[in-house]
C-alpha cells in the first residue's frame, strides 16, 4: 500500500502536538494537547512525563482520526522535542523517578556553580561548545540523583535511564519495559553538556564529574535513520520511527536553512535563533551557544550558533495567567495596537534570569521607565517589544561571531502571527522579517528528517522545493529612533543585574 503521509510528533514546552505532513510538505491533520505546567517553587519548573506521553498518544490518535488515516498510511514517524528537559526513568517499570525538570528551571545554579569552581562558566565550554548553565540536561539530572530517595543507588545499579523527552517518547512507542529502544539523537545530546561536540561521544570525564552513571546515558544516532518501530500493541504497528531533532534544530531543517550562513528564529515560549555554521563546530566569542545543527544519516554534521532567549511568548502567557490582562495571547496585539509606543516603559523578562547573550543566573524581571502615564495597553507593548530587543541582542551577537551581517531572517513559532511584533522587529534589526506559508516549521523539519531516511522525500533538495514565502516585513523606523529605543532597552538590562543573592530565589 502506498504510503501517503509522514508523521510528526512535536512534544513542546507548552503542549504536545501530532501532525500528519503530505509530500508537497503541507499539513493534513492535526492533534494537540497541553500538559501541566508545574511551579513547585520559585524559580522551578516540571512537566509529569506521564501525562506527557499519554498526550502524545493522544495527540497521534486525534490526528489519525481527523485526517481519516491508519497506521498503514504512514511512512514514518518523526519526533522532535523540547531539548533539555530532563527525564529520568527506571528501567524495568517505566516509571519516572521524579517529574521532568524543564529548561527554564533554575533550581540547579548551586550545582552549576560548584561544578565551575575556580574555572567559572566556561569550564567545559571548549569540550562541549556550551557555558555552564542551569539551562542544559547534565544537571538536572545531578539535582535528581543527589534529591531523590534512592534514585542514586538505582542509577549506580544500572536500574535508570535518562533522556530528554525525545528518548522518553521514543522508548515508550517502541516497547518501554518491553524492549523500547534507548537513543538519542546528535542535536539532543547537544544540549546535555555532557557530549564532546567534535567526537560526538558521551564524556566520560565530565559525567563524572556530575556523578553520572554511563549506563544511563541513551546511545547518540544521527537525526535522520530508521532508531526502531511503533510496537505492536500500539497506534502505529511496525511503523518506522527514523527521525530525531532538538525543536530548534528541526525549525532550522524545516525552513530550509542549508547553506553557511542561513538562519532562522523560532518564537515560542522562549525565542531560539540558529545560524548554520557549516560542516565544522565555531566557538562563539560573543556568548552564543556551539550546537549540533543537524545530521543526516552518514552524512557530514552540520553545525550551528544559537542564540537562546528564554521567555518571549511565556511573557504573553504570564500577562494573560498571572496578572489576568486578557483571555488569549492573540490578545495582546489588540491592546498593544492602542498606543503608538510603549509610553517610556521597558519590561526585560529575565524570569529564568538572562540566557543568551548574557548568560547571566543573577538577574530577576524588571519593568522600569515607569511614570504615571504607562498604562495597560503600554505594558502589553512593552511586552511584545521584549522579544523584538532580545532577539536583537542575540543577532548583534551572531554578526560579531560571523564577521558577515544576516540579510533577512526567517521567522516561525506561535508569536510570528502577531503582526506588530513583526514590523517592530523588522524595525529595531533593520533587517527583513521573512515567514513561511507553513509555520510549522518544527514539527516539519522532524518530518523531513524520518521521511528522508525511509525515501519518502529524496533529500535536501525536496525541502528547498516545498518551502514557500508566506509574509515579509521591511524595516521603516529611523535610524536615530531604532538607535535612541534600543540604548535604553541596554540600560533596562542594566537594572535586571545582581539581583539574586543567597537569601534570594
Ligand atoms: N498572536 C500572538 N501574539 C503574541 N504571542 C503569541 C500569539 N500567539 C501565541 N503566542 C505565544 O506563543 C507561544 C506559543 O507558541 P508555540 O510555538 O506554540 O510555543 P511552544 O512550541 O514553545 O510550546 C505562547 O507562549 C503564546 O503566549
Ligand atoms: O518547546 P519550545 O518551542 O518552547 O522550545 C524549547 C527549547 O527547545 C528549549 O531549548
Amino acid at each position: 500500500m502506498e504510503k501517503k503521509y509522514v508523521l510528526a510528533i512535536d512534544q513542546g514546552t507548552t503542549s504536545s502536538r501530532a501532525i500528519l505532513f503530505t509530500h508537497d510538505g503541507m499539513i493534513h491533520s492535526v492533534g494537540q494537547l497541553e500538559h501541566d505546567q508545574i511551579f513547585p517553587q520559585a524559580g522551578w519548573v516540571e512537566h509529569n512525563p506521564e501525562q506527557i506521553w499519554n498526550n502524545v498518544r493522544e495527540a497521534v490518535g486525534i490526528a489519525l482520526t481527523r485526517g481519516n488515516a491508519s497506521h498503514e498510511d504512514i511512512a514514518a514517524v518523526g519526533i522532535t522535542n523540547q531539548r533539555e528537559t530532563a527525564v529520568v526513568w527506571d528501567r524495568t517499570t517505566g516509571k519516572p523517578v521524579y517529574n521532568a525538570i524543564v529548561w527554564q528551571d533554575t533550581r540547579t545554579q548551586k550545582i552549576v556553580e560548584e561544578l565551575g569552581g575556580d574555572e567559572g562558566a566556561d569550564k567545559y565550554k571548549a569540550i562541549v561548545g556550551l557555558p555552564l548553565a542551569t539551562y542544559f540536561s547534565g544537571p538536572k539530572v545531578k539535582w535528581i540523583l543527589d534529591n531523590v530517595e534512592g534514585a542514586r543507588e538505582a542509577a549506580e545499579r544500572g536500574d535508570l535511564m535518562f533522556g530528554n523527552t525525545d528518548t522518553w517518547v521514543l522508548w515508550n512507542m517502541t516497547g518501554g519495559v518491553e524492549g523500547g529502544v534507548h537513543i538519542t539523537d546528535v542535536t539532543n545530546a547537544s544540549r546535555t553538556m555532557l557530549m564532546n561536540i567534535d567526537s560526538l561521544t558521551w564524556n566520560e570525564d565530565i559525567a563524572k564529574d556530575m556523578g553520572i552513571p554511563m549506563s544511563m546515558l541513551p546511545e547518540i544516532r544521527s537525526s535522520s535513520e530508521v532508531y526502531g518501530h511503533g510496537r505492536q500493541r500500539g497506534m502505529l504497528p511496525g511503523v518506522p520511527i527514523a527521525g530525531i531533532l532538538g525543536d530548534q534544530q528541526a525549525a532550522t531543517f524545516g525552513q530550509a536553512c542549508f547553506e553557511p550562513g542561513t538562519a532562522k528564529n523560532t518564537y515560542g515560549t522562549g525565542n531560539f535563533m540558529l545560524l548554520n555554521t557549516g560542516t565544522e563546530p565555531v566557538r562563539s566569542e560573543n556568548g552564543l551557544l556551539t550546537t549540533v545543527c543537524y545530521k543526516i544519516g552518514d552524512q557530514p554534521t552540520v553545525y550551528a550558533l544559537e542564540g537562546s532567549i528564554a521567555v518571549t511568548g511565556s511573557l504573553v502567557q504570564w500577562l494573560r495567567d498571572n496578572l489576568g490582562f486578557f483571555e488569549d495571547a492573540a490578545d495582546i496585539e489588540h491592546y498593544a495596537r492602542k498606543v503608538k509606543d510603549s509610553g517610556g516603559a521597558y519590561f526585560v523578562p529575565a524570569f529564568s534570569g538572562l540566557f543568551a547573550p548574557h548568560w547571566r543566573a543573577d538577574a530577576r524581571g524588571a519593568l522600569v521607565g515607569l511614570t504615571r502615564f504607562v498604562n495597560k495597553n503600554h505594558i502589553a507593548r512593552a511586552a511584545l517589544e521584549a522579544t523584538a530587543f532580545q532577539t536583537r541582542e542575540v543577532l548583534d551577537a551572531m554578526n560579531a561571531d560571523s564577521g558577515v551581517p544576516l540579510k533577512e531572517l526567517k521567522v516561525d513559532g506561535g508569536m510570528v502571527a502577531n503582526e506588530l511584533l513583526m514590523q517592530f522587529q523588522a524595525d529595531i534589526l533593520d533587517v527583513e522579517v521573512v515567514r513561511p506559508k507553513v509555520a510549522e516549521t518544527t514539527a516539519l523539519g522532524a518530518a523531513y528528517a524520518a521521511g528522508i531516511a525511509v525515501g519518502f522525500w529524496n533529500g535536501e533538495q525536496d525541502v528547498r522545493d516545498n518551502w514557500a514565502e508566506g509574509g515579509r516585513w521591511k524595516p521603516t523606523m529611523e535610524a536615530d529612533e531604532r538607535d535612541r529605543q534600543y540604548r535604553l532597552w541596554k540600560k533596562a538590562v542594566t537594572k535586571t543585574l545582581d539581583w539574586v543573592d543567597d537569601d534570594v530565589l
